[in-house]
């Protein structure tokens, strides 16, 4: 059986600045992982193909079994590759349950089955009433991570998810980052620059360095690697 992602010499040059410089990546369904590497290295870029707001110049990207390339990011969305951008994407004049509700449009039995747990998840039960615009910063990221979810996707892309957070909000979305991915199964790409974080959340860990995947492995396993600490860590 094929990879749910499969992605082999893939390649996106801006005028001469290679972000994506023969990218290999394969990820199986429902496995999770954290893409970590330095400014600039292309993490965003890989996002941007995966999720068609770029085209690729050359390579194959696949997402079980079809090529991804060529297609629109509506096209792709609709195979079940969602998602999250680092700024929160609510509508801030909706509660919090009207959010949701959007989110999950056209698809009531994932409303029914699913609004309680994931807000109960998102650890917004009480506030599920309350307009989206007055919650606190990690509040409406963890309301647009469950949006996200609530969209059933097969993957979910998301872009620094503890940016801005403090250090028991971004606690907390290691929770429900792993409480998801228990529950609802579906593969999950991160990335992120904070080292507890992706120590915390406990998946394998993929090091991207000027448009390429270069190591993939454990967290334990990649934190003593001298290229890891050489590129990324600053500490060789
Ligand atoms: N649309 C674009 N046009 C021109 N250059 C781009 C474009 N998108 C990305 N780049 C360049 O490609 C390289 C990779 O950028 P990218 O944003 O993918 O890196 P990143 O790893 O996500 O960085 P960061 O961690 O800072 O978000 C950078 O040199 C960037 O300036």
């Amino acid at each position: 059986m094929s990879a749910l992602l499969e992605v082999a010499g893939l390649e996106k040059d801006f005028g001469g600045v290679r972000a994506a410089d023969g990218l290999n990546l394969s990820l199986e369904a429902g496995e999770m992982l954290c893409l970590i590497g330095p400014n600039g290295c292309g993490k965003t870029t890989f996002f941007n193909l995966i999720s068609g707001a770029v085209a690729a110049d050359n390579g194959k990207l696949q997402f079980d079994g079809e090529s991804l390339r060529g297609l629109e990011p509506y096209q792709i969305a609709r195979l079940g590759i969602l998602r999250k951008f680092q700024v929160p994407g609510i509508y801030p004049d909706l509660t919090v349950r009207e959010n949701l509700l959007l989110a999950a449009g056209g698809r009531p039995d994932v409303v029914v089955t699913d609004l309680a747990e994931l807000l109960g998840l998102a650890r917004l039960s009480d506030r599920a009433e309350v307009q989206a615009g007055v919650l606190a910063h990690g509040e409406k990221q963890w309301l647009e991570i469950v949006m996200v979810l609530a969209g059933q996707p097969r993957l979910l892309l998301l872009d620094e998810p503890t940016n801005g957070m403090t250090a028991a909000e971004t606690a907390a979305t290691v929770a429900l980052i792993k409480d998801l991915h228990q529950r609802y199964g579906c593969a999950f790409i991160v990335i992120e620059h904070d080292m507890g974080f992706v120590r915390e959340l406990d998946c394998a860990v993929a090091l991207m360095l000027q448009g390429r995947i270069l190591r993939q492995g454990s967290f334990a396993e990649l934190q003593d690697d001298p290229l890891v600490k050489e590129a990324y860590l600053g500490q060789a």
